[in-house]
């Protein structure tokens, strides 16, 4: 990863509280009360989540962390309304998302939530225009061209504007993710993994830009990653470890979320493993 973003003089902000009973801020983005996730049924469940208790700060960027399977990834597709809790509360704003009619949960989804991933899921025979026009067209809204251009200005990708995609790098491909992602003015972006295709260089660049959009933008930014590099960036880190929140912290050294990852994975109590891989299909 590329470093270390920022000077000495940075303040961290509170952005994520535990609740603990604690009434969330107003001024969260997504809020999880209780949030429990389990995949299959009686002994052999495998239980993801156990009671998540989380509010994410309008304007914040947070890391999700933790060893592999301690629930990163349930965590992200609940918050975002891609999954669904088994039990408890996600809202986005004042909005429960949880018991939502599937319909409605799209539009939300389309119209409210920006998602970036590893993957870019940019299509590379489109145009970068066309790509970014994308959310807009399935929901079938108004093909707004100068907010596109707006958007590939953010990223630093408008010259690009009527490049096909698949010419453009990896990192340049996320940045036209990120684009996308924006299109639509969305409360939160929730990015999974979005540097772990690239090189140092290019992720450093894809950080500082989500950064930048925080800061600048308060976009409201919430992204699970491997590399402690990465979470650096943001202001505060959530470790999960066996489906709970091992560590809530506002310190983004990287040495020290090593550390605080490697005790979560000691602590990690052995999970059932799926007999098939099918979960996998469950993945957006
Ligand atoms: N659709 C599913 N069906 C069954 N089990 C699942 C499903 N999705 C996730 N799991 C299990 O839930 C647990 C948490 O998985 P999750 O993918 O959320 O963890 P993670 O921290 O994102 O892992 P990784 O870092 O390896 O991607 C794991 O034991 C995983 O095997």
């Amino acid at each position: 990863m590329g470093g270390f973003p920022r000077g000495g003089g940075w303040a961290p902000t509170t952005t994520l509280l535990h609740m603990d009973g604690i009434e969330p801020a107003v001024t969260s983005a997504v809020t999880l009360t209780g949030v429990h996730k389990r995949f299959g049924r009686g002994k052999n469940a495998t239980h993801a989540l156990r009671g998540v208790n989380a509010a994410i700060a309008k304007g914040s960027f947070t890391a999700v962390m933790g060893p592999s399977g301690s629930g990163k990834s349930s965590l992200l597709q609940c918050a975002a309304g891609l999954d669904r809790p088994s039990s408890g509360s996600v809202k986005l704003g004042d909005l429960e998302l949880s018991r939502m009619m599937e319909r409605r949960l799209t539009t939300i989804r389309r119209e409210r939530i920006g998602f970036v991933f590893q993957a870019y899921n940019i299509l590379t025979a489109l145009t970068v225009e066309q790509n970014v026009l994308m959310p807009l067209r399935l929901a079938g809204a108004e093909l707004d061209r100068e907010r596109v251009v707006e958007v590939l200005t953010l990223v630093g990708m408008e010259r690009h504007v009527k490049a096909r995609a698949g010419r453009l790098s990896g990192g340049e491909q996320q940045r036209v993710a990120i684009a996308r992602s924006l299109i639509n003015n969305p409360e939160v972006v929730f990015a999974d993994e979005p540097t772990g295709a690239l090189d140092p260089s290019a992720a450093a660049d894809v950080l500082a830009l989500l950064r930048s959009l925080v800061d600048e933008r308060s976009v409201t930014v919430v992204m699970v990653t491997h590399e402690p590099g990465a979470a650096a960036w943001a202001d505060r880190v959530v470790i999960l470890a066996s489906g709970e929140i091992a560590h809530d912290t506002t310190d983004t050294d990287p040495q020290r979320i090593r550390e605080r990852i490697f005790e979560a994975s000691r602590r990690t109590v052995p999970v059932p493993v799926p007999p098939s891989k099918t979960h996998q299909g469950s993945r957006a």
